[in-house]
């Protein structure tokens, strides 16, 4: 396990609320618990629990997103995501998150975002490097998003770059805005679209619009193929052509050799399986 520790590593497949320290949702569980806004002893086993089906997954993301609904909290947990790979010799952060409405709390899809970008400037214990669109390299946005030490001794540094994921449950239209959120933040370091959420729910004609938009606007796209068996979903996926593919655990013989004709990408294939 050291050995694995101490090597350098690209993460092509984080998402922001799946990668929360259990520390810090057991502690934000208990403020609601006090709060009375859900009962600790319910969700702590939940939190607790390590393997689980791909439906108590779901459940679990239904719960963490609960817990960190919240500006404040999401600027925390993007900055403790980072943090931890960092210390895990994660050179290279391809974070993906859902952009989320929720009119209750004065959050929009964009202030979600604003959020996770002030995570990113918080971290302190490592120098990030949040690259933006290339028309913008070495500019003043670029360079007030690395830190420097004062003394030049050599400290970690991660490159960081933000994906926005469409959750399966969104219409056309949320799908479309989170495009174009991307699109608007595109030189603070946003640099594609994911396709994501529960594989059970949703149709490839919902996303598709939104997804084309992005790929005729230079947005890469990366979308989660094959979790269940769908073959007419995965013949779609295939011929849409990402730049890169997750999980796909799903797939028959035929659907790999396509993969492998178009060069496609596969990551996350290991998370299904563990
Ligand atoms: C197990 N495999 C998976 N398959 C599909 N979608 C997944 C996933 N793991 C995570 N997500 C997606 O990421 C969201 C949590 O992070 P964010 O709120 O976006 O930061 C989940 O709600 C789901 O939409």
């Amino acid at each position: 396990m050291e050995d694995w520790l101490s090597m350098p590593k690209v993460e092509l497949h984080a998402h922001l609320n799946g990668s929360v320290r259990d520390s810090t949702l057991l502690e934000l569980a208990s403020v609601l618990g006090e709060k009375g806004v859900i009962v600790f002893s319910d969700v702590e086993h939940v939190i607790r629990k390590n393997d689980r089906s791909l439906t108590e997954v779901f459940r679990l993301f239904d719960l963490i997103h609960i817990l960190t609904t919240d500006h404040k909290v999401i600027t925390r947990i993007t900055k403790e995501v980072i943090e931890d790979f960092a210390s895990e010799n994660v050179v290279y952060l391809e974070l993906r998150t859902t952009p989320k409405n929720n009119a209750s709390i004065g959050m929009s899809k964009r202030s979600y975002l604003g959020a996770v970008l002030e995570g990113i400037k918080a971290v302190t214990a490592v120098d990030v490097a949040f690259r933006p669109h290339s028309s913008d390299v070495g500019s003043q946005k670029n360079s007030s998003l690395v830190n420097h030490t004062c003394s030049g001794s050599a400290r970690k540094k991660i490159y960081v770059r933000i994906l926005l994921s469409i959750d399966r449950r969104e219409t056309t239209e949320a799908a479309m805005e989170t495009v174009k959120l991307a699109l608007e933040m595109r030189d603070l370091g946003v640099v594609g679209i994911d396709l994501s959420g529960n594989p059970i729910v949703g149709e490839w004609v919902t996303f598709f619009p939104a997804l084309q938009f992005a790929r005729e606007q230079g947005l890469y796209v990366t979308l989660h193929c094959g979790e269940v068996p769908n073959p007419k979903e995965i013949q779609a996926m295939l011929d849409f052509q990402p730049q890169r593919i997750g999980h796909a655990c799903c797939f028959e013989e035929e659907e790999w050799k396509t993969l492998k004709s178009l060069s496609i990408p596969l990551i996350c294939i290991m998370q299904n399986i563990l």
